[in-house]
């Protein structure tokens, strides 16, 4: 109740900040669905590397981007900003996954015992990521697209569990905030 974080906001509505006071960052859910997007890489790579398929799906993509763009129409989200957050997220995946390929050719894995069905199981739960990132998107549209909160966004994202996969990857996906 007295957390830091609330005497911060206290402190700022009686110095008149109002419009911080009123708006606390809520960002959690956003760093959450991009860590578990980042770190679904591992089981899309492993998916990949048991069927001998490539890592870029140019198509696929298309559609991740199309579908994300629809669907932030919906909530109100302009289609430049969803395409540079999205296409972001694509390229940081696609780094964890050359990483992880390039440690697996070094120790000239064979297949994984494991490796979970890429169409199946693991787009759905992308997809199911991507509307968990748009919806966080929509409720923080105003303090993501302020420039002057810059610093305070990058605070509340920044620790994402999926830096120690791939410290490139996480800031390639943090980019466009
Ligand atoms: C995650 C995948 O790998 C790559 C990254 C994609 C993404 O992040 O959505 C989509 C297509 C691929 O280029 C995938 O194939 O699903």
């Amino acid at each position: 109740q007295d957390s830091p974080n609330n005497l911060r906001h206290e402190v700022d509505a009686r110095s008149g900040n109002l419009a911080r006071s009123q708006a606390p960052l809520q960002l959690e859910p956003l760093r959450l669905a991009i860590d578990q997007r980042l770190l679904l890489a591992q089981a899309v790579a492993r998916a990949k590397w048991n069927a001998r398929a490539v890592i870029e799906d140019l198509p696929r993509e298309a559609l991740v981007i199309h579908a994300a763009v629809e669907q932030g129409a919906a909530l109100g989200l302009p289609g430049d900003w969803i395409d540079a957050v999205f296409r972001a997220q694509i390229e940081a995946s696609k780094t964890v996954q050359r990483e992880l390929f390039a440690q697996w050719r070094a120790q000239q894995v064979d297949r994984f015992d494991d490796a979970p069905d890429l169409a199946r199981t693991v787009r759905p739960e992308l997809d199911r990521l991507t509307a968990q990132i748009l919806r966080s998107m929509r409720d923080n549209q105003t303090a993501l697209r302020d420039p002057a909160g810059k610093a305070d966004v990058a605070r509340a994202l920044g620790v994402l569990e999926a830096r120690t996969l791939s410290p490139a990857a996480v800031e390639q996906a943090l980019a466009p905030f």
